[in-house]
This record gives structure tokens, C-alpha cells and sequence, in this order.
């Protein structure tokens, strides 16, 4: 793995010279090691842009603020764009168009941010081998839209730089930890671009997010107090558009359902419900109904993919 870092650098040094990069980070697994990596060879020539859409779990942004601009000292712009997405998302509830408004929006964000700076030439990004080969399969069926940063270097005039393009998941994560990225990073699970705005079912709004969020919160942290959470390959909660009755404290609620989505992996093409103990679901129940305000009853999902996706939308 340090020969495949040391040659990357070296071609990276190479095709770029003395100009400019910029890199849209998420904070996942690909633009995290494809950001260290490009730093590592050229430094203060990269720019970083980190566009948080509002859609974000809990302490996601001063986490990986924290992580690329005290941890490694990168460039690295954090645009606060959760009104503008928030506002073009009001009223929609249709999955697929709340997919493509916020894969556009993004795109619109991204490409004005680059533009206030000076002399970018290239667009780094962190296509991995299984994208490669997910997009050349051109008569594979529309599942879902892809939110990525595709179809900039065309408008913009960019020039592409793709250093994990030949790599596996695995690989890249290997890579990651050559470069020195904490676990929480190079290990994280799985998480959609369009992130927390395809776990609330039907329209997005401040109140429902806020919903999603803090009980994704609670299930992250008791996952990993029963140390389930390297076994389980991905886990979170969707805000169902169901509300039912209820009782609190002897008077009658009418409030939301969330269900719990925990399952196992290899690849995400196919997957299996996590058996999670029932203690620790009952742990996780109680605490999301007392915790969360407007939750009233909880779900288990117990569907494998197919014919269920991982994601409800
Ligand atoms: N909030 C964001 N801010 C900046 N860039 C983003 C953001 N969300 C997605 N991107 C960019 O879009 C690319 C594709 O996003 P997608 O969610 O499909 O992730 P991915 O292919 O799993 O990659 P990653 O592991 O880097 O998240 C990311 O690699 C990143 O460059």
C-alpha cells in the first residue's frame, strides 16, 4: 500500500505542477483519502469545499471540520447552505425529485464556491473501481439518481484527477489508514449523498429533520455501547410519514413513527436485517420515545435487499 501512496503522489506531482485543485469533501470514506492523498503531494494547492446542505447527521460538520482543518491542516472551505437547500426542498415529497433538487442545488453551490477562487485547473475526485463499473453499465435500470459532483469538469473546464479509480472499497480504505486517517473516517458506514433528506419520508422540513437526526444520534450511540457497531455494516433511523396514537403521561399524542434500518453486507448490492439483540432494541426504543419529541412508537425494518433498498427512498 506505501508503494501505491508513494507512486500516487509522484503522478499527482507530476500532472499538476504548480496549479490549483479543488475537491468536493463529505467527509466519507472516497473524498477523505482522495483529499489526504492530494494534500500529501501538493499541500496548499488544494482546496477543499464542504458544502453543508443541512441534511447532515448530528455532529457531522465540526466533526470533519475538526478532522481535515486541525487534523491535517487542509484547505477547506465549509459552505452553510441549509436554507437555500431547505427552501428549494419545501413541499416536495417525491423521492426521486427530492434526489435530483439536491444533487442540482449541490452542483450550483459547488460551482459558485470554485468560482470565487482564482486559477483552478483541476477537479479532484473520489471515483473508486466500483463506480467505474457502475457507470459503464449504461442498461442498468435507474434505481435511484446518484448525487455526485458529475457533469462539473464539463461545465466548469475542468481537468479530472482520479488517483483511486483502479481501487476497491477495501483498498482505499487501507490507503486511508497508510495516510493516517482516524477510524472514524476510513471505517464509517455507508452514507448517502443526498444524506438525512431520503430518511424523512415525504416533506422535508427543519422539525422533521431535527427527528430523524437526534434518534439516529441515540441509535449510533447505543450500537456502539454494545459494541455492535464494527459488526454491523450500516444502521439509522427513517422518519416514517405514518402517525399513530398514543399515550404519554395519560393523555392521548398523535405523533410520528421511526423505524430502525440495521443491516449486514458485503458490497450493498444485497443484504441482510441485523439480528441486534432485543435488549439492546428495547434500550434504543425506550430512549428515542422519551428523548425525541413527536416520536410516539418505533419499527423495526426485518427486510432484506432485494426486493427492499437499504435506504426507504
Ligand atoms: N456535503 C458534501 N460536501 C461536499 N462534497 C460532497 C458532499 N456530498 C457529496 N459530495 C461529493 O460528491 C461525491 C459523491 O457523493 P456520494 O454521496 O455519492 O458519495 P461516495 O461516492 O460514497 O463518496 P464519499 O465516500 O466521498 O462520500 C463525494 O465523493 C464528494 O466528492
Amino acid at each position: 500500500m506505501q508503494d501505491f501512496i508513494q507512486n500516487a503522489i509522484n503522478e499527482i506531482r507530476e500532472t499538476v505542477g504548480d496549479k490549483k485543485v479543488i475537491c468536493a469533501l463529505s467527509g466519507g470514506v472516497d473524498s477523505s483519502v482522495v483529499a489526504v492523498l492530494i494534500h500529501e503531494a501538493i499541500g496548499d494547492q488544494l482546496t477543499c469545499i464542504f458544502v453543508d446542505h443541512g441534511l447532515l447527521r448530528k455532529g457531522e460538520v465540526q466533526s470533519v471540520m475538526k478532522t481535515f482543518r486541525e487534523g491535517f491542516d487542509i484547505n477547506v472551505i465549509q459552505v452553510d447552505a441549509k436554507d437555500r437547500f431547505l427552501s428549494k426542498l419545501a413541499g416536495v415529497t417525491d423521492p426521486e425529485e427530492k434526489r435530483k433538487i439536491i444533487g442540482n442545488e449541490f452542483i450550483y453551490v459547488f460551482e459558485e464556491e470554485a468560482n470565487k477562487l482564482q486559477d483552478i485547473e483541476f477537479l479532484a475526485q473520489g471515483t473508486i473501481y466500483a463506480d467505474v463499473v457502475e457507470s459503464g453499465a449504461n442498461n442498468a435500470k435507474l434505481v435511484k439518481s446518484h448525487h455526485n459532483v458529475g457533469g462539473l469538469p464539463e461545465r466548469m473546464n475542468l481537468k479530472l484527477i482520479e488517483p483511486l479509480k483502479t481501487l476497491y472499497k477495501d483498498q482505499v480504505r487501507e490507503v486511508g489508514k497508510g495516510l493516517g486517517l482516524p477510524d472514524e473516517i476510513v471505517m464509517r458506514q455507508p452514507f448517502p449523498g443526498p444524506g438525512l433528506g431520503v430518511r424523512v419520508i415525504g416533506e422535508i422540513t427543519e422539525k422533521r429533520l431535527e427527528i430523524v437526526r437526534e434518534s439516529d444520534a441515540i441509535l449510533r450511540e447505543e450500537i456502539k455501547e454494545a459494541n455492535l457497531d464494527r459488526e454491523i455494516w450500516q444502521y439509522f433511523t427513517v422518519l416514517t410519514n405514518i402517525r399513530s396514537v398514543g399515550m404519554t403521561d395519560s393523555a392521548r399524542t398523535y405523533d410520528y413513527t421511526v423505524g430502525i434500518r440495521a443491516i449486514h453486507s458485503t458490497d450493498g448490492m444485497t443484504a441482510d436485517w441485523a439480528r441486534i439483540p432485543y435488549d439492546v432494541l428495547e434500550k434504543i426504543s425506550k430512549r428515542i420515545v422519551t428523548e425525541v419529541p413527536h416520536v410516539n412508537r418505533i419499527v423495526y425494518d426485518i427486510t432484506t435487499k432485494p426486493p427492499a433498498t437499504i435506504e426507504w427512498e
